[in-house]
């Protein structure tokens, strides 16, 4: 008997490295010169998450780091303020209270980032407390353990508890996508984690696997591009890990409005998690 899990995945179209592969080259050979633009590049600022996940983080550091994004507001009217500001949960206070730039939310890692390796009580514990000290968005880490072992049921069960902690902040479920390595496992692990109300699918945690690639980022902005068509429901996006130059970003820009269209444009459905992007972004349009 095929399991809920095999039956959600069939549903799905499946693709090869090979074709995913090709498939990349395509969209960015034809669309990388018309959409490398100083509008795009200002829009991609709009989309960062900008990180501080460093284990020699301080609190007088989270504030000077909060403090940036709140002198850049206003500072030029065309650049538009980033999405989030994302930490450790320990620092979700401190961001909360530091920050003044308007509609920028606090994003935090959780769910024993970035190796998802405890237990489920505690994953569920850090994100309670993250979801108190009043984190807008949760980024948690898919248990890779499970859903290498094909537990799909506990790997499931886990992002399910936590969407429910998360009450009515936003869920995303980081696939760790250089440790998955096959097109065919990110796939799985798009459609399980949006079966269990990601709000995004995000492809890395930058930490001890190879970050975002380009051909991660096809084949789940494929599946939520058949998702919506299945289900009538967008879903986000967010790549992160390694990405720092304006030309890496602006390919990430190609795969998401080739693949998934105009629907994506908004911080709202795509981000881009990054340490160091912002400088690169900002010194890359012209003045
Ligand atoms: O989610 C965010 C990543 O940890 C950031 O990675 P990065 O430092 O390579 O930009």
């Amino acid at each position: 008997m095929t399991n809920k899990y095999e039956e959600a995945f069939s549903k799905f179209a499946s693709m090869t490295d090979a074709q995913v592969k090709e498939n990349v080259e395509k969209i960015i050979s034809e669309n990388f010169d018309k959409y490398n633009t100083d509008d795009v590049k200002k829009f991609l600022i709009s989309t960062i998450d900008l990180t501080s996940l460093n284990g020699a983080d301080t609190e007088k550091h989270i504030i000077e780091f909060t403090g940036k994004v709140n002198d850049m507001e206003g500072e030029d009217p065309t650049i538009p303020n980033v999405a989030a500001i994302c930490v450790y949960p320990n620092f979700v206070k401190t961001v909360k209270e530091t920050l003044t730039a308007q509609g920028v939310n606090v994003a935090c890692v959780s769910g024993c980032f970035p190796a998802s390796q405890s237990f489920i009580e505690v994953k569920v514990a850090e994100t309670a407390l993250a979801i108190k000290d009043g984190a807008d968005e949760i980024d948690i880490v898919l248990n890779m353990g499970a859903f290498l072992s094909d537990d799909y049921q506990t790997a499931a069960d886990e992002i399910e508890e936590q969407r429910a902690t998360c009450k009515n902040a936003h869920l995303k479920v980081i696939l760790e996508t250089g440790a998955l390595k096959e097109a065919e496992k990110i796939r799985r692990a798009s459609i399980l984690s949006l079966f269990c109300g990601a709000d995004f699918i995000k492809t890395s945690t930058g930490k001890e696997y190879p970050g975002a690639s380009l051909e991660a980022a096809y084949v789940m902005c494929s599946v939520l591009k058949q998702y919506k068509d299945l289900y009538g429901d967008i879903r986000g996006v967010k790549f992160s890990g390694g990405i720092r130059s304006a030309e890496e970003a602006v390919k990430y820009y190609c795969i998401v409005k080739e693949v998934l269209g105009e629907a994506w444009l908004t911080n709202k459905y795509f981000r881009i998690g990054a340490s160091s992007l912002l400088g690169n972004l900002l010194s890359s349009i012209s003045k």
